[in-house]
């Protein structure tokens, strides 16, 4: 016998309960990524303060990974939508790709489309005669980049190029030579020139060899006080953890020579779902600069999300100079130009991705909007002036454009928080507590029958139902007309009501300590054993025509049971309050 059962407790779960067994997966056909040598990195001290240089690639590395790569028209709403967004670098494509590329180039110079404060960039291959066209295209450009890229990974040393590590680098050497070239020949003075090299594959490349060749790179181009270089370090397939991935750059940026004109770039793809992760530790490691796509577009599982990156920097309070206050039209035209849906449930954009179903998370969200409003009104300023602090949601919907109505959405895994929520945010009917558990089980009893959602206007439509007299077809034994009440000087009130009891007009009068005791006093004489157990009520707006919403818990023959009324005056509203209990005891 063991010693829980001994006591007389249940047996505890171990984690020797469960064997995991090995999954019989082909793991020998894959290699552990080597890890970098060191130990005195600074980067997880680091905090990012301030936001990064961004280059969106949405018209080249997003474009190349389209089914249906963009329409001269997609590419240029694209590029308008970067503008207006704030971006200040954009590569706007590889112009020696064919004609669409090169035209839609030329179309953005010519028709005038650049800001000046706008650097467009271009990527070629390190190839001559497509050096040659790639700085035809931005011919008149105010700010201009190329940006030459080689691969320089082993694998590709050997399958792709077929060269030694000298020959790989020399081809970075020459093509940054063949870019100064023609750059000299064709580009006048109005053209203010900048260059980025790649070492593409950077994640599979020996960090000494690319360190070798970026070096080389540099010592053509020279960069000086005023004459930067970018060199960009692509995970153009990700390959490690984010952590790695920052060793790595924190390794380049302590190894550069030249590192103060040198701008360090971190270009992340998707690949291990970590891209996001990968750019934040790259920025903390030292890199200056982030290339990546609206919503993360891009070869295989995508280029980083420049939307995430830049909501994440909002959502700590650094402003990431990117306007995304109205994230469904970036959505909208993202989607337009790329013909690809944005998922549901993607940061900060996603159709659900500020709602929720469940009942522990609506009832935190409702009371933290509560507590908001509260701690607002006690500092005597709005909500907007405080930090945000509601749970579950890690940004306030409406500062992307997005209104409260989808933050809570009801259905068999809702509790009372949410249809709680959703009757004072839409009616302005703060129910109390143990109201709203009354309610919220008639609506359970709706979505375990019926399955599915339940729409605020459904939620509504059966309160109104359920609570609320109904002025076409009213239902129970008793509707209202009016009444009178009077009190005398020992403090008791007597009422007179007129109203249809059981189909019949009568009169109704009883006495007590104040309105509501002599309504009931006055039910007694319709055979009503009615007896108050709780009383709230709340104005429903301000001004003079306010109206008031009265809750009255009431034990009615025996029955435990709410009531609501709504009026502009709080005596009529506790009245009908009565009235509704009554009636829904005898439904
Ligand atoms: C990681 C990235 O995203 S890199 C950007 C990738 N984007 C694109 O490729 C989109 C645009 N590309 C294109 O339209 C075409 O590839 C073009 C027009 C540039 C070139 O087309 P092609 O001349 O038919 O060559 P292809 O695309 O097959 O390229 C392969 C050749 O280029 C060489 N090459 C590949 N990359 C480079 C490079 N960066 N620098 C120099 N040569 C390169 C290859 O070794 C191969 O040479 P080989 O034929 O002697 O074996
Ligand atoms: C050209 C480079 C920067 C690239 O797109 C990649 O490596 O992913």
């Amino acid at each position: 016998m063991s010693q829980s059962q001994w006591n007389g407790r249940p047996t505890p779960i171990t984690n020797t309960t469960h064997t995991q067994k090995p999954s019989g997966m082909p793991i020998h056909k894959y290699g552990r990524y080597e890890a970098v040598d060191i130990p005195d990195r600074t980067w997880p001290e680091k905090r990012i303060t301030k936001a990064p240089r961004w280059l969106s690639t949405d018209l080249r590395d997003g474009n190349q990974a389209l089914i249906d790569p963009m329409s001269p028209a997609r590419k240029r709403e694209m590029f308008d939508l970067l503008v207006r967004l704030g971006y200040k670098e954009i590569e706007v494509g590889f112009p020696s790709s064919g004609e669409t590329d090169f035209a839609f180039v030329r179309s953005i110079i010519e028709e005038g489309a650049i800001p000046d404060d706008v650097t467009i960039s271009v990527l070629t291959q390190a190839r001559e005669d497509l050096i040659e066209r790639t700085v035809e295209s931005i011919v008149g450009a105010r700010r201009a980049t190329v940006h030459l890229y080689n691969a320089t990974a082993p694998t590709f040393r050997r399958v792709v190029f077929r060269g030694s590590k000298n020959e790989i680098k020399q081809i970075a050497v020459d093509g940054t030579r063949l870019v100064m070239e023609y750059a000299e020949k064709l580009l006048g003075d109005e053209t203010v020139f900048g260059y980025q090299y790649s070492p593409e594959i950077f994640t599979d490349t020996e960090l000494d060899f690319a360190l070798e060749v970026c070096e080389a790179v540099c010592d053509v181009w020279r960069p000086a006080p005023g004459r930067e270089i970018i060199l960009n370090l692509p995970a153009t397939v990700e390959r490690s953890t984010p952590s790695t991935h920052a060793d790595r750059f924190e390794w380049m940026s302590r190894h550069l020579t030249r590192r103060e004109h040198v701008c360090l770039s971190v270009h992340p793809h998707n690949d291990r779902g970590t891209a996001v992760a990968a750019a934040e530790l790259a920025i903390m490691a030292g890199a200056d600069r982030i290339e990546g796509c609206l919503f993360g577009q891009g070869e295989r599982t995508g280029n980083v999300d420049l939307v995430t990156l830049g909501m994440n920097l909002f959502s700590q309070g650094v402003d990431p100079q990117i306007d995304f206050s109205q994230i469904d039209e970036i959505r909208r035209t993202s989607e337009y130009c790329n013909q690809m849906q944005i998922h549901p449930r993607h940061p900060y954009a996603g159709d659900l991705v500020y709602t929720a179903f469940s009942g522990s998370h609506q009832d935190a969200i409702k009371k933290g909007f509560d507590a908001m409003e509260a701690d607002a009104a006690a500092r005597g300023v709005t909500t907007d002036d405080i930090e945000w602090a509601v749970p579950y949601l890690p940004i306030d919907p409406k500062d992307v454009g997005r209104s409260y109505e989808a933050v809570i959405r009801v259905n068999s895994q809702s509790g009372k928080g949410g249809i709680a929520y959703v009757l004072k945010n839409d009616h302005k009917l703060d129910l109390p507590r143990r109201m709203q558990i009354e309610f919220s089980r008639i609506i359970q009893a709706k979505t375990d029958a019926e399955g599915g959602e339940v729409t605020p206007k459904e939620i509504w439509s059966v309160f109104q139902d359920e609570y609320l007299p109904n002025p076409v077809d009213p239902w129970g034994r008793v509707q209202l007309r009016s009444g009178q009440s009077t009190s005398d000087t020992d403090g008791t009130d007597t009422l007179t009501v007129e109203a249809v009891v059981d189909g019949a007009d009568t009169v109704l009068t009883g006495s007590g300590n104040g309105p509501i005791s002599a309504f009931v006093d006055a039910l007694n004489g319709i055979g009503v054993d009615a007896r108050v157990l709780d009383y709230q009520e709340h104005t429903m707006s301000e001004g003079a025509s306010a109206q008031a919403a009265s809750y009255i818990e009431c034990a009615i023959d025996g029955k435990v049971l709410w009531g609501i009324g709504i009026d502009a005056n709080t005596t009529r509203a506790s009245l009908k309050a009565v009235v509704s209990a009554v009636n829904r005891a005898s439904r």
